[in-house]
This record gives C-alpha cells, structure tokens and sequence, in this order.
C-alpha cells in the first residue's frame, strides 16, 4: 500500500498528470499515471480514459488517456493511521452570507416570473490550510464516505481537486445503462426512515422527469425504481435509478451526454434558461464543480455467472465496454495553501433563502469533516 502512495507523490512531485479513486461501497483503489504532461482534450467521447469535466459545455472535457498513462491500484484499502487532522480558519464574511441569500432571492423571482422553474445555486468558500497534504486529505476521504466516489485528481496545466460525491451520472456496461436523479436534501439524524416534504419531492421530481424525457431516443426498456432515501455523510437526499438498455441504432455517446448534462440535480428547469441564469449571476467559476468524472469506454472482460467452469465455457467469455460518470459534488479545489469548497443547492418557488444558506452551511462540512 505504501508503495502506491509513494508512486502517487512521485508522479505529483514530477509534475505529471494522476488521478487516484476509489468506487462506491468498494475496497480497491485505482490510479492513473499519465507519463507526459500534455493536456488531453475529449474531442469524440469515443476516447478510453479517465474524463474530467467542467460545468459549462462551452469548455473542453480533460482526459488521462489509457494509451499514454499506467494503471496502477490496491486491491483493499484500509487505513491503519485513523483519520489527520489538520488545522484550517474559516471566515465566512458577511458580504459572502449576503451575497448567497440575495442570488436566491434572484432566482425566486426569475422562478415567480416563469423563467425558471428550478435553479441550482451555488458559492465557494475559501479555507486556509495550515499544511495542505492532498495525499493525508485523500486517505481522509477515503476512510469517512465509504458509499462515495472518492477521488483525487492533479494535473499541472489545470489544478488539483478532491472530492467525495454520492451521485452516479450514468453508468453504461456494454448496452446495459443506469442513471441517477438524485435530489432534496436533509440533515441525517441517526435514521434514514425520514418524511420528505412537498418542496424536496418536487425538486427530486424534477430530475427525474428530465431524464427520462432526455433518454427517450436513445434507451429502450426504460425502468424506474420507487424513490428512496439515501444517507451522504452528514446529509439525506432523495434518490430513483433509472434503467434501461441502449438502443444499438443510435449509439451517439456524446449527444446522449450532452443532452443529459448537466441535470437539474446541479443545473435547472428549463435547463438552457437555468444555465444561462447561473453563468450571469454566480459570480464566481464553478469550473469542475457540478461537472462530471470518472471512467470513459474502459475494457472489462464478463463470464458467464452460471455454467460450470469448463474449456467451452472460456469460449462465452467476452469484452464488454464500460463507462462510469460521477457528478463532482461535495468537492474542493487545493491552491497555494487553500481549499476551496463548493457547495450548493436546489432553489424552487417554495424555497426559503436563509434555509437555503444553512444547507450549503451543511454541504461545506462534508469537505471541512476531514480537514478538521
Ligand atoms: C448542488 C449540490 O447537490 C445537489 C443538490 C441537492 C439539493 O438541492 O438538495 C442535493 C443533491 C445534489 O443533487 C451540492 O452538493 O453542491
């Protein structure tokens, strides 16, 4: 274990490109070592690697591809050290806790107008970090959101970011295809056997009905699960899987991505509308912030699960593409000795701005939990 640590602070301290991450509910961890420090681009989404990308569709979507980089992984991580702690001051200014509840206030009205039907708003809050340690912080993730996507992602050209998201974007093995509407938020207090209220239902419903409008020419079978309760950290948020089976006629990755990102789960209703409303009125980049990540077109071999295990049955073994996209939530930008933490929320007509503010309140500490 500690020879792939070693190699990831190698890689990071010979300035080239790396991401280490581990799967949901899972014990390997993987990495991937680009061996040059070019910037890839995804151009054709048909490229195989590990894909990084940004909020607005207008920028380019980074990728460590798999013909330049090695792959590297531990098959069972377990952390014997317990969890660093690292000093950090907080200041959240008044003008930052005004800010955020007037761009609510904002999209309420643009919500009363009838421009919008849901927006998602979002800040970054600034932590100085006495010692940054991405590698300590990294563990740290890794230890407290066992159900998460846990990653840690460099590249010299562009920055270095970690985080711990609970949202799967789409899953796609061989024609097989699942997605995430996962929305509404709660705080977690010892149960997940929890009442939802009609603005959290609403807002969940939202992406749903998105998704499902969004991958009707692409999946056939399309099935829904009932909607559920899902514990992240601190947090409770309301979660359906869809499911379904690519239609083999028209298999145009990149335009069923680009028709279903970004959902209304990190974006808004009606989405060009929402997305407009969130580049003019942030104010700030939320650069990979409410992107997505993850695995682009890997190889994995299948078996046959039933059958015994004879000389024909290798025959059935066969390669099966797979792509793995996580939402980059409950994340954080390092640079120059700061976090930087993102965090927001969904706004609908029934949202309350100073709620609206304690969850992103509530948000932060997922990222602060394992700085502190
Ligand atoms: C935007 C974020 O999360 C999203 C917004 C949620 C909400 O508004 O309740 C819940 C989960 C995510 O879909 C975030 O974590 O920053």
């Amino acid at each position: 274990m500690q020879d792939f640590f070693n190699r990831l602070k190698q890689q990071f301290e010979s300035g080239l490109p790396f991401v280490a991450y581990r799967k949901p509910n899972r014990t390997e961890v993987k990495a991937i070592l680009q061996n040059d420090d070019v910037l890839h681009r995804v151009e054709t989404f048909e490229e195989r690697g590990f894909v990084f990308s940004p909020f607005d569709e207008a920028k380019d979507a980074v990728i460590l591809p798999l013909n330049t980089s090695e792959v590297i992984s531990i098959s069972n991580y377990v952390n014997v050290s317990g969890n660093t702690q690292f000093s950090f001051e907080s200041n959240i200014s008044t003008q930052e806790w005004e800010f955020h509840l007037e761009l609510v206030k904002k999209g309420l009205k643009a919500i009363e107008r009838g421009a919008l039907k849901k927006v998602v708003l979002s800040r970054k809050e600034e932590v100085n970090l006495e010692a940054a340690n991405p590698f300590l912080i990294f563990k740290n993730l890794l230890t407290s959101y066992a159900s998460a996507f846990v990653y840690l992602w460099h590249h010299p050209k562009v920055g270095l970011w970690l985080g711990a998201t609970p949202e799967t974007l789409l899953k796609i093995e061989g024609r097989q295809f699942s997605m995430m509407s996962l929305a509404g938020t709660q705080s977690f207090e010892g149960t997940t056997d929890v009442t939802w209220k009609a603005k959290e239902l609403e807002e969940q419903q939202f992406v749903t009905d998105f998704i499902l409008e969004n991958i009707e020419p692409y999946i056939q079978n399309i099935k829904v699960s009932e909607t559920e309760t899902v514990k992240a950290g601190n947090l409770l948020h309301l979660n359906t899987l869809v499911k379904g089976v690519l239609n083999p006629e028209d298999l145009n990755f990149k335009r069923l991505l680009k028709s279903l990102h970004p959902t209304p789960a990190v974006c808004g209703v009606p989405k060009e509308n929402a997305r407009q409303f969130i580049l003019d009125q942030e104010n700030y980049n939320r650069e990979f912030y409410t992107g997505f990540l993850g695995e682009l077109n890997f190889e994995t071999t299948s078996r046959p699960r039933t059958g015994r295990r004879n000389v024909e049955n290798r025959a059935y073994t066969f390669n099966k593409t797979s792509t793995q996209l996580y939402v980059n939530l409950r994340c954080m930008q390092i640079q120059g000795g700061k976090a930087m933490i993102y965090v927001g929320g969904g706004i609908t007509e029934s949202s309350n701005p100073e709620k609206e503010w304690a969850e992103t309140v509530s948000k932060s500490l997922v990222m602060k939990k394992v700085l502190k």
